[in-house]
């Protein structure tokens, strides 16, 4: 929700002509883009998503969006669970994990955002982090997962948390993980994957919003 309806626009046109090269790349804007994001991405090899969606696929949830109509309306990939949406609207790891199960079972590939809430040693935030992520597990068996690490500390940050911290949250993750891709967000942007060696991606919230740091970050991740 930084950007307007007319600049979201204008920023998928300009996203419609970065060279991805061999990065797998994927935009989630606002649900009210995603015709326009279908419009301006077809025929590049960017995918795109929504940014949360309802754990049903139809009936009466008023102001829910289903992840089915996601699916009809081309997106290949949903967030769920991002911490944004665990603090200001009471979103628990079951309800992320309903919402990953749906997301799967409606051909959505889920982005499960986990993280620790605040800032502690490695220990504590794997902890942390394996009790979220363990009804995910539950949940979506062996189907395609992402997971995206974020510490909340660090999202909305001046930087990043450190790549030490990162890494050794990430391999306890990557051990409960099962065959799912992890990526790191939380203030990520250039400068930064070449220092998250084995982490599958990056998670870009701000720094996406600026095409020419997208484009310096998109270089560094096909290098
Ligand atoms: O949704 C985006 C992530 O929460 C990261 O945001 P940020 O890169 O602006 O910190």
């Amino acid at each position: 929700m930084y950007l307007s309806h007319a600049e979201t626009i204008r920023w998928l046109d300009g996203v419609a002509r970065l060279r991805t090269g061999s990065v797998e790349v994927a935009v989630l804007p606002s649900f009210t883009a995603l015709p326009a994001a279908a419009q301006a991405l077809a025929g590049t090899a960017i995918r795109y998503g929504a940014q949360d969606c309802c754990w049903a696929d139809a009936g009466p949830f008023t102001g829910e969006v289903s992840p089915a109509v996601l699916r009809e309306l081309g997106c290949s990939y949903v967030e769920v669970g991002h911490a944004e949406r665990r603090r200001h609207f009471g979103e628990d790891d079951a309800m992320v994990a309903r919402k990953a199960a749906a997301a799967v079972a409606a051909g959505l590939v889920p982005i499960v955002c986990i993280g620790e809430p605040g800032r502690c040693g490695p220990a504590e935030a794997a902890r942390a982090c394996a009790r979220q992520l363990a009804p995910v597990v539950a949940a979506t068996g062996n189907a395609t997962v992402i997971v995206a690490y974020e510490p909340v500390w660090a999202i909305g940050a001046a930087e990043p948390a450190d790549p030490g911290h990162v890494l050794a949250v990430l391999a306890d993750i990557r051990a409960r993980a099962g065959k799912a891709r992890i990526i790191y967000g939380g203030s990520a942007g250039p400068g930064l994957f070449k220092r998250l060696p084995g982490v599958d991606g990056l998670f870009l919230g701000r720094s996406a919003l600026d095409l020419r740091g997208f484009a310096r970050t998109l270089a560094e991740l096909a290098a």
